[in-house]
């Protein structure tokens, strides 16, 4: 590791909301655990930073900037970690190209995005962009298993004040459709490495139908004991799905909305997205294949990128009313913003189906249609490996009408994700095929592992799991359920081949501690509708899952039980011993930085901030005996609980009280906590007199967060804010600046 030293916590810099709410939360954070000599410093893992650490060679020596992603990657795997992990954005490629476009514009001498790279300096340019590009931090950084849950506290709080949930009605159209064959559920293949095939690396090969051997990648160093999947999804299939899709939709009358996660799955999903663009738009493609080659109009980038494009072309008008005219003849699309006219098929970015699934469910299955108005839609999720989960929900919906905030039980999660565990590890290990053939994955020792007749356009994929990861996730499940008491659900498939292998290892464990009668082991269909069951009994349960599932379930179950994933508790214990602490489960959110641009408004919710930071605080307590810690995130915890009983949480309108004024009072209600604690009367005499000249100026800083809600806002950038201008429009009280600086 870097010999610089570190803070005692690292806190990440990111993007978007979160990263303004912090321009106003860490000088709080600062002055907080300055009063205890712990110190707290900043890492820049935004998408601006990451792209201008990759060209250090073009910037200027006052422009270049460390690489701390890498940084970080190091210190995740010392003892001593303590990371608050804020989320940040997993770009798309029009995301990425808006940041480059905006860098650039800054002065920042960086190459265009080459959208296809002829020259060496354009595949050199293309190789670090893609290492920028989709979930590029979180696999990094996550060298521990998944803890997620809702506190206690924020239950509380929904139960007292439930949000809005749309109601169900058992006629409803929503539906959710998914592929029956040729898929990557249906195509698995998986096997546990032994000693002797972990001798050497693996590699993959494909073979054309002339004999050709091309390898696609070598060198690949797992351990023994790992598991190791393939499988590939058929583009003809694909295709022919979404056609039959499309008619569906067109037959029962509702929206045809699509759910990918094209930023976590940054190779294979927008290949999936592609597909479904040039499907809805079929006639045009076959009509004008050669001129969009010739142009470069592809689809994965969605209609917002690819119309751009065929602006551009000679005949663009001519072009546009077809596409208008072939529009008009479909079933009418999902929309991200009505107003804008922004379609489900617009940006690959847009329709994240952990966040989008849940919203659907929440809104009693609607989604809003071009003219504004909630419908019924077609779900359509082409792998069947977890689509069974969001139909069950939609089914037990339909049934047992919406769930109810105020007496349902809660999902948890254990979930298996260090060291890029399956699926969400995949990318380098993801290719579309180029031509008929064979793909096969050879061991060290020449043993076959896998063996897949595939066509070209096929996208084919292998994934991994590690033993270490898999043995410390069994445990981590093990010792929740028995700290908790709850159910506690395996949900894993006995028909799925990898989910076969990763049972080798659950079912010893469990028989081993005794717990195989205590513990249930159900296909993700099953353990859906049984986790809806326990919990519309107000009754709760633990989830213990793999990677994807993680990911979707903390959304899911968190947005109808407490209304957002973004007051998650987010856990991940590094298995070198630090801790690194997720705040919430949701993203970065685009549209309340728009929000506060247009009328300087921020309702992004720090609770998962909050949650963090006490969690850090006692990990921190507790790994270096420091007692002053354990007492500020104690009294973290207090402040939060008050602070959601008081009802001081971020309002969703402009005018209302924001992020802002919920972190004045979460500074003052940290600084009531330790000011009346005796545990440490030192550190609570100090914060003494900031306690009540908080509560003393109260009127003032109040009035003074609000001064200029209602006015544009000016942050320098969208992806490169400036800091002063971030600081200056989120920290717009004088009277509370005092007393904090
Ligand atoms: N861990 C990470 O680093 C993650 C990063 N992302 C990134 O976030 C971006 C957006 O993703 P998307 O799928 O739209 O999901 P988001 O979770 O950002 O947005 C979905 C909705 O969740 C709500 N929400 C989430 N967090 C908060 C919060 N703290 N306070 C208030 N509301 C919140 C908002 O709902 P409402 O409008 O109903 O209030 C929001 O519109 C992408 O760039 C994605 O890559 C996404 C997930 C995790
Ligand atoms: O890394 C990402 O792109 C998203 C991660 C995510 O959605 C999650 O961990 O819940
Ligand atoms: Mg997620």
């Amino acid at each position: 590791m870097s010999d610089q030293t570190l803070p005692d916590i690292i806190y990440t810099k990111t993007d978007e909301a979160p990263q303004l709410a912090s321009a106003s939360l860490l000088p709080i954070l600062r002055r907080f655990l300055g009063e205890a000599d712990i110190t707290i410093g900043t890492k820049d893992i935004s998408l601006a930073g990451r792209i201008l650490a990759s060209f250090p060679e073009r910037l200027t020596d006052a422009q270049k900037v460390p690489d701390d992603l890498a940084l970080l990657g190091e210190v995740v795997k010392d003892a001593s970690a303590n990371v608050i992990k804020l989320p940040n954005v997993s770009a798309s490629v029009p995301q990425l190209v808006a940041a480059v476009k905006e860098l650039q514009g800054q002065g920042y001498d960086i190459p265009d995005y080459p959208e296809n790279p002829q020259t060496p300096d354009e595949v050199e340019a293309r190789k670090r962009y893609d290492a920028v590009k989709g979930s590029a931090v979180n696999p990094v950084l996550r060298e521990g298993n998944s803890d997620r849950r809702a506190p206690s506290s924020v239950k509380a709080y929904a139960r007292a004040n439930p949000h809005r949930m749309g109601a169900w009605s058992k006629d409803s159209k929503t539906c959710v459709s998914t592929m029956a064959a040729n898929d990557f559920y249906s195509n698995e293949t998986s096997v546990t490495l032994t000693d002797a095939q972990a001798e050497g690396p693996l590699k993959i090969e494909h073979t054309a139908a002339d004999g050709t051997v091309t390898t696609l990648k070598d060198g690949i160093k797992m351990p023994a004991g790992t598991i190791v999947d393939a499988t590939f999804m058929s583009a003809k299939a694909l295709k022919a799905f979404y056609h039959a899709q499309i008619e569906k939709t067109l037959a029962d009358g509702t929206l045809f909305s699509l759910h990918l996660k094209a930023t976590m799955m940054k190779v294979s999903d927008p290949i999936l997205f592609g597909h479904a663009v040039v499907a809805y738009l079929q006639p045009v493609f076959d009509r004008h294949a050669d001129a969009f080659a010739a142009a470069g109009v592809g689809p994965n980038a969605g209609f917002g990128t690819m119309f751009n494009a065929i602006a551009q072309m000679p005949n663009g008008a001519e072009i546009k009313a077809e596409i208008d005219a072939v529009l008009a003849e479909r079933p009418p699309l999902y929309m991200v913003n009505s107003d804008r006219g922004i379609t489900n098929l617009h940006v690959p970015s847009d329709v994240i189906i952990d966040a989008s699934m849940p919203a659907v469910i929440r809104a009693g299955g609607k989604g809003w249609g071009p003219d504004g108005a909630e419908a019924d839609t077609n779900c359509v999720i082409p792998d069947s490996s977890y689509a069974p989960v969001y139909e069950a929900s939609v089914n037990f919906c339909k049934e047992n009408g919406a769930l109810d905030p105020v007496t349902a039980g809660t999902v948890q999660n254990v979930g298996l994700m260090a060291q890029k565990a399956e699926e969400y590890g995949s990318h380098p290990t993801t290719f579309e095929i180029p031509q008929d053939g064979t793909m096969r994955v050879i061991a060290g020792n020449g043993d076959v592992l896998h063996t897949h007749a595939v066509e070209a356009g096929d996208i084919w994929r292998m994934a991994s799991a590690r033993r270490a990861p898999i043995e410390n996730w069994i445990q981590l499940a093990i010792d929740r359920m028995q700290a908790t008491g709850f159910e506690t659900i395996f949900w894993l498939d006995r028909n799925r081949a990898h989910d076969a292998e990763l049972l080798k290892y659950v079912e010893p464990a469990l028989a081993k501690a005794g717990l195989t009668d205590a513990v249930k082991i159900m296909a993700p269909r099953e353990a859906t509708s049984r986790s809806f069951e326990l919990i519309y009994q107000g009754k709760d349960t633990i989830a213990v899952t793999g990677n994807v599932l993680r990911d979707y379930l903390t959304d899911l179950f968190p947005i109808l039980e407490v209304g957002t994933s973004a007051k998650m508790l987010s856990v991940v214990k590094l298995m070198q011993g630090g801790g690194l602490f997720e705040t919430g489960a949701g993203g970065s959110a685009p549209k309340h930085v728009e929000q506060l641009v247009n009328e300087n408004h921020l309702r992004w919710d720090s609770l998962g901030e909050f949650c963090a930071l006490g969690e850090s605080l006692r990990f921190l307590g507790n790994a270096q005996n420091k007692a002053a810690a354990n007492v500020l995130g104690n009294a973290v915890d207090a402040a939060t609980e008050k602070l959601l009983s008081e009802g001081h949480s971020p309002q969703r309108k402009a005018g209302q009280p924001d992020n802002r004024h919920s972190h004045y009072w979460f500074a003052r209600y940290w600084a009531e906590a330790l000011a009346a604690q005796t545990t440490d009367a030192a550190l609570a005499a100090k914060i003494a007199p900031l306690a009540a000249e908080l509560a003393q100026n109260e009127t003032a800083i109040l009035s003074e967060l609000s001064q200029g809600q209602g006015h544009a806002v000016d942050l320098g950038g969208y992806y490169n804010t400036s800091d002063a201008l971030a600081a200056a429009a989120m920290r717009p009280s004088a009277t509370l600046n005092a007393l904090i600086d």
